[in-house]
């Protein structure tokens, strides 16, 4: 990523200057749970707020849902729930999950960075000191990579494709990405197993997939605009 080379990932607000000058010191009690805390929420917030959008373009897309079922309740035959181990199995669904993940990256513009030397990106000069976001949201989005069709969710667009590493960034990049994108990518197809092996879903009374709104608010994370709203009803295995 061009971005990487110029830009000083140790930087950002300066709340988190001073939880990092604090670490660098002792942490006393309180300034270790505040910097817990600030861990969990994040890392809650990011997780389920994937997890919700996985799932409503799931049920938007009765294809896939179908697909997905499918390989689920094939990978894990009949048991009372779906165990990690099964996942590793489910092709279709890791695509699922990253075609969620490219479409929806919940932190919009990822940590702020600050240009620490002079450099030129697509032909603008960006100066020491100047604060940078970065549009991963818009990334994941781009037509020139993900052609006119990107914004429809598609996970066959992902099979046997090789990605450069600036072309979905929805776990940001560089120094500063989140350390824990493979955890919590693991996190979210488990669950998403779960809940597809176990129940079928319906929209509320007799709502059609293509009237759920999609619509999304926020910028420090992106989530939906109505809330998710659906019936599980416990598979009938018929058998
Ligand atoms: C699907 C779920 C998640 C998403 C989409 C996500 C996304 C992100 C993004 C975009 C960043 C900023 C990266 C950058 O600016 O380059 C970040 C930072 C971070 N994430 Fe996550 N995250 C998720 C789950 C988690 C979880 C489960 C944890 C912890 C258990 C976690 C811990 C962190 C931490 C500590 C940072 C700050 C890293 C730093 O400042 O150096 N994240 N995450």
């Amino acid at each position: 990523m061009v971005l990487d080379e110029h830009i000083d990932h140790t930087g950002t607000s300066d709340h988190e200057k001073d939880m990092v000058d604090a670490c660098r010191s002792q942490l006393t009690t309180n300034e270790m749970k505040a910097l817990l805390m600030n861990v969990l929420n994040g890392a809650i917030d990011t997780t389920t707020t994937t997890m919700v959008w996985t799932m409503s373009e799931i049920i938007k897309n009765p294809r896939v849902m179908q697909k997905l079922q499918e390989e689920i309740r094939r990978c894990v035959g009949r048991k009372s729930r779906v165990e990690e181990s099964d996942v590793a199995n489910m092709t279709y669904l890791k695509l699922v999950v990253k075609e969620a993940l490219r479409l929806h990256s919940t932190v919009p513009f990822l940590l702020t960075r600050e240009c620490v030397k002079h450099c030129q990106i697509g032909g603008y000069d960006i100066f020491p000191g100047t604060r940078v976001l970065i549009n991963a949201w818009g990334i994941g989005r781009d037509p020139k990579v993900w052609t006119e069709s990107a914004s429809i969710f598609n996970p066959e667009r992902l099979e046997n494709l090789e990605l450069d590493r600036s072309e979905m960034i929805p776990f940001g990049g560089g120094r500063r990405a989140c350390p824990a994108a493979s955890v919590a990518t693991q996190i979210v197809e488990y669950t998403i197993a779960n809940l597809f092996y176990s129940f079928d879903w319906q929209l509320p009374s007799g709502m059609k997939n293509e009237e759920l709104d999609m619509e999304e608010v926020g910028s420090l994370i992106v989530v939906r605009k109505t809330p998710l709203s659906l019936v599980p009803v416990k598979h009938d295995w018929q058998d």
